[in-house]
């Protein structure tokens, strides 16, 4: 069962999440860069802003064909409660969505916001069959708590697609 892991993150945490989800139910990694390339106080004075408006950033790939997938996890950090403007382009990026079974996952500081709310909707909107979104918080992450929620999520789907 091929899964397909896209993730944008700045400083870590996200990465973090995506990585142990793909040691743990396999799956190939796409990493999503911003290309406007922001410092630490950048990322509060303009990648926040951004954010809180849904723009779309420019990225690096610019197109994410999934169709050789049967699952898609899409990761987000929190940005201003809302999912990063890299995530944002990162959905429109997408090539062979429609149909496919997906998971949304998102890292915070403890208040996501509509974050996930948000990323299921533009995925759903896209045509994804979004069947879950799970959050984490930066103190679980940094205290080594288990991701179990996620990739208990995506083993499930390859269940129901194997039969
Ligand atoms: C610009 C900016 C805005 C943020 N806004 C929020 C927020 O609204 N709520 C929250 O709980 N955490 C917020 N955070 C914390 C991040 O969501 C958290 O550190 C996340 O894990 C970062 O992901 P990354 O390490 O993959 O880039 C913000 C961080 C940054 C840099």
């Amino acid at each position: 069962m091929a899964v397909c892991i896209i993730y944008h993150s700045e400083t870590g945490n996200t990465r973090t999440v995506a990585e142990r989800l793909s040691a743990e139910v396999g799956g190939d990694l796409v990493a999503v860069r911003d290309l406007a390339g922001y410092s630490k106080v950048g990322m509060y004075l303009r990648g926040a802003p951004r954010a809180l408006r849904g723009e779309l950033a420019r990225i690096e790939p610019a197109v994410i064909d999934v169709s050789g997938y049967d699952i898609v996890a899409l990761g987000t950090p929190v940005w201003a409660g809302n999912p990063t403007p890299a995530v944002n382009a990162a959905i429109g990026a997408l090539v062979g969505i429609e149909g496919k079974a997906a998971v949304v996952f998102c890292t915070s500081g403890g208040m996501p916001g509509k974050t996930l709310e948000a990323v299921t909707a533009m995925l759903s909107n896209r045509g994804a069959d979004v069947r879950g979104a799970v959050s984490f918080t930066v103190q679980d992450l940094r205290q080594g708590a288990p991701i179990d929620a996620l990739a208990d999520l995506v083993r499930q789907l390859e269940k129901e697609k194997v039969v």
